[in-house]
């Protein structure tokens, strides 16, 4: 087998071997994030390494399967762990789950991540409702071979981040009487925090928040004709504005901090989806 729409399918049949449910919501739990997934009722969970194609999770914060069930009265299939390209993985390799989420039904999808803020208003343990990303990995995981199937050859990403539904995001936090930034997100490769230098030029290019992933998976989403939603945790100031060195137990410190709000906000957008 060695075309992805057959890989696809077979892993998709894997895992409607393994639970009944047909997920209509994806999520996508980002670092220190995966907690969500725990609150997934009648859940069926299944290790990425048991399913056939996927890549497995190597960074901490990242649990490594994939939890089917209920959410919020919603039938979910959730990441908790998902792979980056830093891990060394291709970026077809990291947004395979995504293309398999396709294929069980999914037709919106909730991507998270832990980003540094770039943005000066912002502080760590903000909530960012991201409005649109800027990739600067010099990368594209639709560069290859395009298989008509999946997608058209040259997709439109005008409104990868649909208006209507970060004005939702923004509507749920309110109903929580919860502050919420809105904001660009700008996708460098990693594994290295930015320099000042780079988090000063993304901030001049637009950008609010960096990271180290969620736009591959945003360009599948998008190129398979999903709604996405996407939502930072800023768990720390990106390098060079505060006169302290990064490390990654800051940004899972600052998660845990922070994840009875990211609990509910997400939570409460999955009922209104
Ligand atoms: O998977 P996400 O993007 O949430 O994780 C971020 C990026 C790196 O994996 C990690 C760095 O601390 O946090
Ligand atoms: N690239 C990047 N990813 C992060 N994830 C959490 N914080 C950061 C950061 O400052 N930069």
């Amino acid at each position: 087998m060695n075309n992805i729409f057959d890989k696809i399918q077979e892993s998709a049949e894997f895992i409607n071997s393994k639970t009944t449910v047909k997920p209509k919501i994806g999520l996508i739990l980002g670092s220190g994030l995966g907690v969500l997934a725990d609150e997934i009722e009648e859940a069926v969970k299944i290790k990425y390494n048991e399913i056939p194609n996927f890549p497995v999770s190597t960074v901490e914060g990242h649990a490594g399967q994939l939890v089917v069930g209920s959410l919020q009265g919603k039938d979910v299939v959730a990441m908790q762990g998902r792979f980056h390209y830093y891990e060394g993985y291709t970026q077809q390799e990291i947004t395979f789950p995504v293309r398999v989420m396709k294929a069980l039904g999914v037709d919106t999808i909730i991507v998270t991540n832990a980003a540094g803020g770039a943005n000066i208003d912002f502080k760590p343990g903000d909530l960012m409702v991201i409005k649109d990303h800027i990739n600067l990995s010099g990368n594209n995981p639709l560069i290859g071979s395009n298989d008509n199937r999946l997608g058209p050859r040259f997709p439109d990403m005008s409104t990868a981040y649909k208006p209507n539904f970060v004005q939702l995001v923004k509507d749920c936090a309110k109903e929580l009487d919860m502050e919420i930034q809105e904001g660009v997100y700008a996708f460098f490769s990693g594994p290295t925090y930015e320099t000042p230098a780079e988090v000063k030029m993304a901030r001049i290019l637009g950008a609010d928040a960096v990271g180290m992933s969620t736009a591959p998976e945003v360009i599948v989403a998008s190129h398979s004709g999903m709604d996405v939603i996407g939502i930072s945790c800023i768990t720390n100031m990106a390098a060079g504005i505060l006169d302290q060195p990064l490390d990654h137990e800051e940004v899972i410190e600052t998660t845990q901090k922070v994840k009875a709000e990211f609990l509910s906000l997400v939570k409460t957008v999955v009922n209104k989806i």
